[in-house]
């Protein structure tokens, strides 16, 4: 099998040039993230930057309609824009958060994983194994603006933030909820999320696949902050000002102290891990699980 598709690969197959800001704000000058003037927003098609450089920060917004799914393209895209801001020294942070109304992430594109080959499997999952690691060990400050609904892999990746603020609506429940799909929660998943919450919290979570609204998101430790809908990116640019006035030498080699020894876990046994989803998301019983639960997100609308 056919699994040496790197996600820098990837990237020359599968994206476009860097554009600037696609859609109904091409050619503009917005207003940067923090207010500043004149600073272009950057992107590509499903993801927008609004960078503020004499802030130390950059917002970026995911803007895969209609639910964020993390397709192929999309999980490319995002780890384009992080690598971009990371390689430029006039940045030190992001806020992640979503331009799609209601929704942070309905999480892993589920088409990406069904009816689909192996190889096409194995390169799904490298690039879902790149985003969390490239986000999970990020040397910038990322805060999570989530705004929106936020389904087992967006869950992730909000998990994979210093610290996530989450708009204060009841809809907006958040959690790893892959049993409710009659799936696993990878070992990776579940030690992001042990790391956040405990282990207690988790074993129930995980095996109930629960999605927390916002008070109890809050009360577990899922969350930092629940806040008004509409302060929830003031909110996080708030509480970065706090986590840019630390040293960022030692608040870096802090975060990859903490981190390390977890994303460690993965990088040892990455090709395992990928042949492991491989042949269980291949399994018969799991693409029949998939398909009913796709069928069932469409039925919910007649
Ligand atoms: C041994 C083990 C080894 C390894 C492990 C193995 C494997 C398993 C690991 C897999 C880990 C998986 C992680 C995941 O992230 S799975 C995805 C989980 N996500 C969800 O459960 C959320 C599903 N979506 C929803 O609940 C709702 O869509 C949502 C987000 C609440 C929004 O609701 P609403 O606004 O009403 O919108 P619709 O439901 O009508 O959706 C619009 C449209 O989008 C389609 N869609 C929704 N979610 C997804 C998705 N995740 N992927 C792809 N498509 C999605 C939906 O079907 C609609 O499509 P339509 O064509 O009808 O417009």
């Amino acid at each position: 099998m056919a699994l040496a598709v790197g996600i820098r690969g990837l990237t020359r197959s599968l994206l476009r040039p860097w554009v600037r800001v696609p859609g109904p704000a091409r050619g503009r000058t917005e207003p940067a993230a923090g207010g500043g003037d004149g600073v272009r927003c950057f992107g590509s098609p499903r993801v927008l930057v609004e960078p503020d450089p004499a802030a130390g920060f950059a917002v970026m917004k995911m803007r895969n309609p209609p639910v964020n799914s993390l397709s192929l393209e999309f999980l490319t895209e995002l780890l384009i824009s992080l690598e971009k801001l990371e390689s430029d020294k006039a940045f030190h942070a992001i806020i992640l958060t979503s331009d799609c109304p209601g929704i942070f992430s309905a999480g892993l594109d589920l088409m990406e994983m069904c009816g689909r080959d192996p190889t096409h499997y194995a390169e799904y999952w490298k690039a879902v194994q790149e985003l969390w690691l490239r986000f999970y060990l990020s040397h910038l400050v990322v805060i999570s603006a989530i705004n929106g609904v936020n389904a087992a892999g967006g869950c992730l990746l909000a998990l994979s933030c210093d610290y996530r603020v989450l708009a204060d609506n009841p809809k907006y429940a958040m959690g790893l909820n892959e049993t409710l799909l009659g799936i696993i929660a990878p070992f990776w998943f579940k030690d992001t999320l042990v790391n956040t919450v405990g282990h207690r919290t988790a074993e129930r979570a995980l095996q109930l696949g629960l999605l927390f609204p916002p008070a109890e998101a809050l009360q577990v430790g899922m969350v930092d902050k629940v806040v008004p809908e509409d302060q929830v990116l003031s909110a996080a640019r708030s509480e970065l000002a706090q986590w840019l006035a630390i040293p960022g030498h030692a608040r870096q080699l802090t975060k990859s102290l903490m981190r390390k020894p977890t994303a460690d876990r993965l990088l040892k046994e990455r090709d395992a891990d990928i042949q492991n989803f491989v042949r269980f998301i291949s399994r018969d019983a799991i693409q029949k699980a998939l398909r009913v639960y796709l069928e069932k997100l469409k039925q919910k609308k007649t």
